[in-house]
């Protein structure tokens, strides 16, 4: 992969289809083979200049802006050149058709997706963290997962792994340099109170887990299933959740067939809500076919609203059918039991009702809680009561939902992250809790302390990018989109 940093790459910038502005860009040590051709005069450095593009024969493919960025002063540290031409796909295919035409004697070709990221890492105009935070932000499904993705960019969350990295760097040099003089190292490292930075960097690093947590909540969301029998609402429920009316609601039992997907957001957390065939035995095929696949997606759920009708909460039949698919819930998916058409009962028996399915507790198995916070596991409240037809009790469904998540804004502003961070994070965490076993112990093993301090580092480095592996590297540029 290095070795292919001096080739031109270029791309259309912009989104395919029509647009009223599109940009084709161009990368490469230098661009002006280029220029000379496509704006057949100079360009002063990083000024937008309108002038004509020109075709092999001289012809104007378009009129548009031209911009050179001189290297190293570039997005990708590389010299670029950017034409900025009027949208459209077949106005810009020539144009980077000109370009690729152009530039043969440079051995210009067209860039995979994320080469022009990969690039601005390679160069050190960004760290991976922050490399990453611009697919996210391209991808954020949510206002506040934008705005937190345009804080990893900034470089809140690089600042804080470097300051952790820092105060680790710290440490290590105590405890090297107390492995010269090992007939002093109890009272070297006493006196240096190795084991109160050790401390107050583990205490640090929970609580950067915790704002990453938060982050990873806000760029993947949450999966959540409603399940129930037919007829409890399950559809009506998704209508009422998201506003619209994208699920078919009909007093027949057995409407939803197939699996109806919806995205809502819960104050900026996206919501995956799928509303799935109602479960119960002795169904036809097609139906059949449908309750197989809601298992499906309730076996991989990060949580399950098991919506109950609390107009049939009496009848034996009901409650039978209920608990046999209670059992059936998988052990380790949040269970949420809610009693629906609050609307059409008497206030007697809305709070009159029955046990939850005994499972509410289970930490969620995608986005669990971290190792940060264990004991802010939820509380679960027995049961929740609502109308999917009034809207009644549905703020209440919504704060649960995002109790589980283990949502809590945090006061600082939270940064987007992924689950690959949190995987190193809790690596730091685990290499520090064996360090500071090791510090405690009566004979310390200083080489075993120096080694898991090591670790610890390597993998906070990973999440910046100063030391991973190629292929993660090649993983993660290749999920970005064409021309980033
Ligand atoms: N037209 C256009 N808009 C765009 C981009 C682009 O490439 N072209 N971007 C692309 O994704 C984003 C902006 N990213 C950029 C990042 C750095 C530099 C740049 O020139 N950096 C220089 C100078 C910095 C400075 O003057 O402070 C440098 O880092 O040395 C340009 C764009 C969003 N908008
Ligand atoms: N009174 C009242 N009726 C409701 C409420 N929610 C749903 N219903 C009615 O219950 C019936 C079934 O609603 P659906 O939303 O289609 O139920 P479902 O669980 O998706 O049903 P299946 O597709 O058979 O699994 C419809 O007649 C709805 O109008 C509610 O909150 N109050
Ligand atoms: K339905």
């Amino acid at each position: 992969m290095l070795a292919r940093l001096d080739q031109a790459i270029a791309a259309i910038a912009t989104a395919p289809g029509r647009g009223a502005v599109g940009i084709v860009r161009v990368s490469a040590r230098d661009v002006r083979p280029i220029i000379d051709a496509v704006c057949a005069r100079d360009l002063p450095p990083r000024q937008a200049v309108y002038l004509p593009f020109r075709a092999a024969d001289g012809s104007a493919i378009d009129q548009g802006l031209a911009i050179h960025f001189p290297a190293p002063h570039s997005y990708t540290g590389e010299d670029v050149l950017e034409l900025q031409a009027h949208g459209g796909l077949v106005v810009l295919q020539l144009l980077l058709a000109r370009c690729l035409e152009a530039g043969a004697s440079i051995h210009l070709r067209v860039a995979e997706p994320g080469e022009f990221t990969q690039r601005a890492f390679l160069n050190g105009k960004l760290d991976l963290a922050q490399a990453e935070a611009i697919a996210d932000l391209i991808d954020a499904s949510t206002e506040a997962a934008a705005r937190s993705a345009t804080r990893s960019l900034a470089g809140e969350f690089s600042r804080e792994v470097h300051a952790l990295r820092d105060a680790l760097v710290d440490l290590r040099m105590l405890v090297e340099a107390t492995l010269d003089f090992p007939e002093e190292e109890i009272d070297f490292l006493q006196k240096a109170d190795a084991q109160g930075q050790l401390a107050r960097l583990q205490a640090n690093v929970a609580r950067v887990m915790q704002r990453a947590h938060q982050g990873a909540l806000l760029r993947e969301g949450l999966h959540v299933v409603i399940a129930g029998q037919p007829n409890a609402g399950k559809s009506s429920l998704l209508n009422a959740l998201a506003g619209a009316e994208l699920a078919i609601v009909t007093p027949i039992a057995g409407t939803t067939r197939d699996v109806v997907r919806q995205t809502i957001q819960i104050e900026g957390v996206p919501l995956h809500v799928v509303d799935t065939a109602g479960l119960r035995e002795g169904a036809e095929e097609v139906e059949q076919i449908g309750i197989e696949r809601a298992w499906g997606q309730i076996e991989n759920a990060d949580a399950v609203i098991f919506l109950h009708d609390l107009t049939r909460a009496e009848e034996a039949a009901y409650q039978s059918a209920d608990a046999a698919i209670a059992a059936k819930l998988p052990e380790d998916v949040p269970v949420v039991d809610v009693w629906n058409k609050a609307d059409a009962v008497g206030a007697g028996v809305r709070f009159a009702h029955h046990q939850p399915t005994n499972n509410s507790d289970h930490p969620s198995r995608r986005l669990a809680v971290s190792a940060a916070n264990p004991s802010d596991a939820p509380s679960a409240p027995a049961s929740l009561t609502l109308s999917a037809r009034t809207g009644e009790g549905l703020d209440a469904l919504r704060a649960r939902l995002l109790e589980i998540a283990g949502w809590q804004a945090a006061p600082e502003g939270v940064f987007i992250a992924r689950e690959r961070h949190l995987h190193a994070l809790r690596r730091v965490d685990a290499h520090l809790m064996e360090a500071a076993a090791q510090l405690a112990r009566q004979a310390q093993a200083l080489d075993l302390l120096a080694e898991e301090l090591r670790l610890a580092q390597n993998a906070l480095s990973e999440i910046t990018g100063e030391f991973s592996a190629d292929d993660l590297l090649g993983v993660i540029f290749s999920r970005f989109c064409i021309g980033k």
